[in-house]
């Protein structure tokens, strides 16, 4: 399995705070991992670390090691620098190239599906096309096609309040996929929703993301709901303690 996505010796504190102690971890091709652990013990810090959100204070975050497969141009691609580090190395770049390569590499799913309200399902979807300079037309043509994989068929037209939490959260997987990302990262994407609703979504989310030939990188208190991912990594005052593998798929 290729390595996709890479964080190599991470450490992150905040004051005295150490949120990570030194983390290595690897995401592979369709690979999908659950980030377990008490409150507290640096998962959100290791998903926005992973996702270039948050920069770690050392330790390296690594998106394909080759620019020929980024599949971005280059003014966002990872250079090596001069003194040697690796190629597709993320953590140190500009904060515009890094936003650019996060839109549109990177796919987000958030607790509460953060759909803008006003807008119809299918404009939701289209947004982060739009924001990367696609017409209107086109993009909400490309996000039609993913309401019929996520079971959304017939819902294009529908704004949020009129959708139930688990379309919506559909709605919102949809959204994070539309770009075509390496990673979809997510956030205790069915923290907000009953038992029977949070297994019908984590399905949809690993296969389909699994289908889109992304990576999954998930943070969840829910046993359950890591049991759908194929490795679950078990974080405790920033380290990891433990990981487990499945035969997911
Ligand atoms: N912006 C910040 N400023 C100061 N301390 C922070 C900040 N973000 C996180 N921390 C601290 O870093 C540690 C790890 O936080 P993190 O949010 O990663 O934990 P978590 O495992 O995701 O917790 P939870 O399950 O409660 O969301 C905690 O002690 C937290 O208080």
């Amino acid at each position: 399995m290729s390595t996709v996505l890479a964080g190599h010796g991470l450490i992150k504190k905040y004051g005295a705070t150490t949120a990570l102690a030194g983390v290595d971890v690897e995401v592979g091709e369709r690979d999908s991992l659950a980030i377990m652990g008490p409150s507290g013990s640096g998962k959100s810090t290791l998903l926005h670390t992973l996702a270039g959100v948050i920069r770690p204070d050392e330790g390296q975050v690594l998106l394909r090691g080759e620019r020929s497969e980024m599949g971005v141009p280059p003014a966002e691609v990872p250079q090596p620098s001069a003194g040697g580090a690796p190629r597709g190395r993320i953590d140190n770049l500009g904060e515009n190239r890094l936003s650019a390569l996060r839109r549109k590499r990177f796919g987000f799913v958030f607790q509460f599906g953060q759909l803008l309200p006003e807008l119809p399902a299918e404009e939701n979807v289209a947004l982060p096309l739009m924001l990367e300079g696609t017409p209107r037309k086109q993009a909400v043509a490309r996000a039609r096609r993913w309401f019929a994989p996520l079971g959304l068929d017939g819902l294009e037209k529908r704004r949020p309040g009129q959708l139930s939490g688990g379309q919506a959260q559909r709605v919102a997987i949809a959204r994070a996929l539309v770009v075509e990302p390496d990673v979809v990262f997510a956030d205790e994407p069915t923290g907000a929703l009953d038992q029977h609703t949070s297994t019908e979504v984590i399905q949809l989310l690993t296969a389909v993301t699994r289908e889109s030939g992304a990576a999954l990188v998930m943070v969840t208190h829910d046993a359950d709901v890591a049991a759908h991912c194929g490795r679950i990594l078990h974080v405790r005052d920033g380290r990891i303690s433990s990981h487990s593998q499945y035969t997911v798929g």
